[in-house]
């Protein structure tokens, strides 16, 4: 099924009647792009965030996808977690861990006797998953994550920005919060403006928890792909002001996202579209 898309000065839009339609376009979008990289590189490098993007991505662990996916080929980055152990419920590594990767798993096949017990619903391996050292703190974590992005990008397993010295990671998934934040950059914060680091913490979110460690815009910028997925009434006013305003503040911190050689392409349901202009 193919659904409408708009293209605008500020990405394309994808609107959609239902969570359920959004769900199908984004796993099927993404599932292109990582055709699409696997064929040119050889891997797909994705990162993603956490919260309510996470329940949209479930349809990659289901069929078609968990078997058409190239999943050996995927590395699996954060955009930004919480600092927080990786069992505590504010993990944005747990989320995805429980929504995408193990979802719906806790399964055991007798085959001949033998018991199969998987903890994995799509074959991506162990090492690939690239998530935070949850024993550090958030400097240190940050830091030792950046460092291990670092050592990635020297290999070329991450591509490097043709215009920065940044990363430039195939696929960045955001959701966006009501104030407007992305990855954890959220508005008038100087983690919003950092731009000699790749990896960055706060200890003092307006969010709970305090601590966590993002991505800066920078890298955000520098990727081939960005998606942003919104979804919700509440958020509407901030998607408005992300698409729609011209202001360069740092009072929404999703209005900033513009990668300089990378597509942009938002996935909204219609409520959090409800105050967008006619497109442009
Ligand atoms: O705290 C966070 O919030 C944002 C938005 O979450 P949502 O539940 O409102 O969609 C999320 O993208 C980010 O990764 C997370 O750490």
């Amino acid at each position: 099924m193919a659904f409408p898309r708009v293209q605008t000065s500020r990405g394309e839009l994808r609107i959609h009647e239902s969570l359920d339609d959004l769900s199908t376009d984004l796993v099927e979008y993404i599932s292109e792009l990582s055709d699409a990289s696997v064929k040119e590189r050889g891997v797909f490098t994705i990162a993603i965030s956490g919260g309510s993007l996470i329940g949209l991505l479930g349809k990659l662990s289901e069929a078609p996808y968990n078997k058409t996916i190239d999943w050996v080929k995927w590395y699996i980055f954060w955009v930004d977690e919480r600092v927080v152990a990786k069992s505590h419920s504010d993990s944005n590594y747990k989320l995805a861990k429980e929504g995408l990767l193990t979802k719906g798993l806790v399964w055991a096949v007798v085959v001949y006797a033998y018991v199969i017990v998987s903890d994995q619903m799509v074959p991506v391996i162990p090492s690939h998953v690239h998530s935070i050292n949850d024993s550090l703190s958030a400097e240190d974590a940050a830091s030792e994550y950046e460092f291990g992005i670092r050592q990635l990008v020297k290999t070329r397993l991450i591509n490097v920005s043709d215009v920065s010295d940044c990363p430039k990671f195939d696929l960045i998934l955001v959701g966006m919060g009501p104030d407007g934040h992305v990855a954890s950059l959220f508005p008038g914060h100087h983690a919003l403006g950092v731009k000699e680091e790749w990896v960055t913490f706060i200890t003092d979110s307006p969010k709970p928890p305090p601590e966590r460690i993002t991505f800066t815009m920078p890298v955000i910028n520098s990727a081939s792909n960005v998606v942003v997925v919104v979804t919700g009434g509440e958020k509407a006013e901030a998607v408005h002001q992300a698409i729609n305003a011209n202001a360069n503040d740092d009072s929404v911190p999703a209005r900033m996202i513009s990668p300089a050689r990378g597509k942009l392409v938002w996935f909204l349901d219609k409520q959090a579209a409800v105050k967008l202009e006619a497109a442009e």
